[in-house]
């Protein structure tokens, strides 16, 4: 196709063969073509960023810290009396890891000293550099005892949803190890108990033990670390046979094949391959300006009821009883009851009417709820609530998340199984509200440059936009934002210094749009190319409201962005620099970070003779400084 189009002398748009196109218009149309400029140049070096390392090649390196959460599953089992079971282990999933050369990069390890640092434990792996430029320095937190995932239960996803919150601001994203069998309902069930997440969650695991010569461990946990590490993914997601998809929209449909998953109502949101490409318009966001928390308390009274032909309604009626509080009935095609069963129907009624949940998921792996029969309409008639195209693992864990929400009256639960709360009902996957075709904008650029197809027409939106929202970003225009977004496009694209929209308004102390943009997509936890975050922005700037809304979201600065943050404070206690220090504070920084010759702000204020600052830090009490100190 390719060389067909080429012979008829179409050179296919790639992104730098569009932007010195559009140069050439904007600077004179009718030019003959200039040659196209050749690869990107490679990236200056930045001296001042503490915490990315220099590799002896002089290239810029950044680490990003991943956890990984081993929750056992076929990925670490071994044979014992001929069957499969977890290996009751001391880390010996680490120290095997650790031998592999894809999983480890001893010599990178010991170049930095990485276990000389105080944060990293035994279990800490470092994987070689990728094509990004960073280093995924991982630590593996072993849980005992592993489970094979047909043992899993409730207990066991608040365990995982409480270590995440636990460690939350000290990684970049979380791989969790887990079986295949269960997988679907864990990685359901934690998207739901993950509330206003903003960090990647993968789940992961394996058909055949990683220590098999013929496995599809590897890869799989290599393509999740890849991902988590690189990529800011906010949702719980599930990683298998090269392919990322939306946890809530998996089902396990090969108890054999690697290709053991599919996501049959919703593409897959990533593709791991030659590169890792990321699907970001299907990429779900949590569009809040609230901080990442998790709710444990599931209800364990609701059940899964598969319609059969024949079914009696005693069968019904008894599978109802109480402490029954919700059941997801799986029913044929698109929702689809008998409507001639009068015993049944009743019995569904009766159900409702007591205060029972019911949600109709189709027994079709794929395909939605509709009521296009009257066979369908029935069962709305009876009270029970579609679920639309969501699956029957996402549907169960929804209905333990609402009905483990004791603070809710009736209306309210059933006002929220009816809403999409984290993608995993149709209504999310949109798309863009106008085509590519019906922007006047895109159109207008298309017109100039004399391109129509809808991939080029593509490049042109993704080249453009990122530049076009942090310039509207920069002058405030919450408006042209709005536009871009209607465009279909993603307003956490970064340009060409990684810089996001939010980075830009974080600078310029725009918090209107600081508030539109965390509304609408944007992550708080997006780095530039010198490993800075939008609240590390703000700070500079001292823009007292914007790092206090960005705080509120969940922003925290990371270990590389801190660097020697102790001395720094020091400069500013010495230089009587009162508002620096409460940017600091308000971002979180600690007051008892000591400097490079162990002298805490304060002491160094006391020693310099500067009054204001120790006033200022006397009377401000650290452990209430965020709320104290907003502004
Ligand atoms: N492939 C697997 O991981 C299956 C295993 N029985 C489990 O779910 O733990």
């Amino acid at each position: 196709m390719a060389e067909l189009a080429e012979a008829a002398g179409y050179t296919p748009l790639s992104a730098s063969s569009f932007s010195s196109k559009l140069c050439q218009a904007l600077l004179c149309e009718h030019q003959p073509s200039a040659p196209t400029p050749s690869r990107r140049r490679p990236l200056p070096r930045c001296p001042s960023q503490s915490g990315s390392l220099e590799s002896l090649s002089g290239v810029l390196v950044e680490e990003a810290r991943v956890l990984v959460i081993n929750t056992g599953g076929t990925i670490g089992m071994v044979y014992r009396d001929n069957v499969l079971a977890p290996q009751a282990t001391n880390n010996s999933f680490a120290e095997a890891l650790k031998k592999i050369s894809i999983f480890h990069d001893e010599v990178y390890a010991q170049q930095t000293k990485l276990y000389d640092r105080q944060d990293i434990s035994e279990n800490t792996l470092v994987l070689p550099l990728s094509k990004k430029n960073i280093r995924i320095v991982y630590t593996i937190l072993e849980y005992s005892p592993l489970l094979d995932s047909s043992n899993m239960t409730t207990d066991d996803w608040a365990k995982i949803v409480k270590d995440i919150q636990k460690f939350y601001e000290l990684y970049h994203g979380f791989v969790i190890l887990h079986g295949t069998d269960t997988m679907a309902y864990t990685a359901s069930a934690l998207s739901f108990m993950c509330e206003h997440l903003g960090k990647t969650i993968i789940l992961t695991g394996s058909q055949v033990p990683i220590y098999e010569i013929q496995n599809d461990g590897r890869d799989n946990l290599l393509g999740a670390l890849l991902i988590a590490g690189q990529f800011v993914i906010p949702e719980v997601c599930l990683y298998f046979h090269y392919k990322l998809y939306r946890g809530n929209r998996v089902t396990k449909v090969d108890a054999e094949s690697f290709n053991a998953f599919t996501s049959p109502n919703l593409p897959p949101l990533a593709k791991a391959e030659v590169d890792i490409t990321i699907n970001w318009e299907a990429v779900w966001r949590a569009n809040t300006t609230k901080k990442f928390l998790v709710h444990v308390n599931l209800n364990r009274n609701v059940g899964l009821l598969r319609i059969f032909p024949g079914i009696t309604a005693a069968t019904v009626k008894a599978f109802l009883q109480p402490p029954m509080e919700g059941i997801v009935l799986e029913t044929y095609g698109t929702g689809n009851a008998p409507d001639n069963r009068l015993d049944l129907l009743e019995e569904l009624k009766n159900a409702t009417e007591r205060g029972v949940f019911i949600i109709n998921c189709t027994q079709c792996l794929k395909g939605s709820i509709s009521e296009s029969y009257a066979t369908g309409k029935a069962l709305s008639q009876a009270g029970v609530i579609p679920g639309f195209d969501m699956t029957p693992e996402a549907a169960l864990a929804k209905l333990s998340y609402i009905l483990g929400k004791s603070e809710l009256d009736s209306q309210e639960k059933k006002k929220m199984l009816s809403e999409n709360l984290r993608g995993e009902m149709k209504a999310t996957y949109t798309g863009s509200k106008i085509s590519l075709g019906d922007s006047k904008f895109i159109q207008a650029v298309a017109q100039c440059l004399n391109i129509s197809c809808k991939e080029d027409l593509e490049v042109i939106r993704d080249t453009l936009t990122p530049v076009l929202a942090c310039a509207a970003a920069k002058t405030g225009d919450s408006i042209a934002l709005e536009a871009i977004r209607e465009m279909g496009c993603n307003l956490c694209s970064e340009d060409y210094d990684g810089r996001t929209p939010l980075h830009i308004a974080a600078c310029e102390d725009n918090l209107t749009v600081v508030e539109y943009l965390l509304n609408n997509g944007a992550t708080v936890y997006a780095k530039d190319r010198y490993g800075s975050t939008p609240l590390l922005n703000a700070v500079k700037f001292r823009n007292f409201k914007v790092i206090h809304l960005l705080r509120q979201t969940g922003a925290h600065l990371s270990k590389e962005e801190l660097g020697d943050i102790g001395t720094k404070l020091s400069g500013l206690a010495a230089s009587g620099d009162v508002e620096g220090l409460k940017a600091w504070i308000l971002a979180g920084v600690s007051m008892e970070e000591l400097s490079y010759d162990r002298k805490t702000p304060l002491q160094v204020a006391e020693a310099t003779g500067n009054i204001a600052v120790v006033e200022f830090l006397k009377q401000t009490d650290q452990k209430k400084g965020f709320e104290e100190l907003k502004p």
